[in-house]
């Protein structure tokens, strides 16, 4: 595994809420975090079927923008009783027409478990795939699950995405009823990027 050596990384992601959990999880580390907010960065197409294909996308995007190190994230929630949907597709659930809107991609995964009379617990988890990628073409690869279930009505209003119908095993609140911190210590992100410690030369 090649180490990090640098003191820039920009976070390739177009999605707030993955920032703002990316700098508090790598506040640690000493490192300066640049994002689309220092750059124009481009927002390539995601065309690949798979969570590391499409991550390898968005992190050479942003190499090649930039000429910096850069570190991309393509996650999703597979819920099991949707035979692993939306997968892959989690962020085009919330498409409108006019921007994004996660009630409608909640209500539709939640319609669909209805539809399909799923069994209680509606398990699921959020998997999150990360690229760290150097301007000389290197590439590391990390992994990480959080499991969990479906719960409906939503509920709470901190975090992002589907966090307010995530609820992660072991807790009785979901993602979206936790301050960032709590959800920090046990998230599919924060998971893989324990494991990308090694890369900064941390203890794991
Ligand atoms: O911790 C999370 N809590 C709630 N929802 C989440 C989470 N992590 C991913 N998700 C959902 C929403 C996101 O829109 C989609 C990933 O889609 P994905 O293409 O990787 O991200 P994105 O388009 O929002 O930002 P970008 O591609 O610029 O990094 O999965
Ligand atoms: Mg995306």
């Amino acid at each position: 595994m090649r180490r990090f050596d640098g003191d820039t990384l920009l976070i390739a992601t177009h999605n707030r809420g993955k920032l703002e959990e990316f700098r508090a999880l790598l506040a640690p580390h000493g490192i300066t975090v640049k994002s689309n907010r220092d750059f124009d960065l481009p927002e390539p197409e995601e065309t690949e079927a798979t969570f590391v294909g499409n991550a390898r996308i968005k992190a050479r995007a942003a190499v090649d923008a930039t000429g910096l190190p850069a570190l991309a994230d393509d996650s999703g929630i597979e819920i099991d009783g949707l035979d692993g949907a939306p997968g892959v597709h989690t962020a085009d659930w919330a498409e409108t027409g006019q921007g994004r809107d996660f009630h409608v991609a909640m209500e539709r995964a939640w319609r669909e478990l209805e539809a399909r009379a799923a069994p209680e617990p509606r398990t699921a988890r959020f998997c999150a795939t990360l690229v760290l990628r150097w301007p000389d073409g290197h590439e590391e690869v990390f992994e990480g699950r959080a499991e969990g279930r479906i719960v409906w009505p939503m509920r709470g209003a901190d975090g992002h995405g589907y966090d307010p119908i995530f609820q992660p095993e072991g807790h009785d609140r979901t993602f979206g009823e936790m301050p960032t911190d709590e959800k920090n210590a046990i998230s599919h992100r924060a998971r893989a990027l324990k494991k990308m410690q090694a890369v900064f030369g941390d203890p794991a």
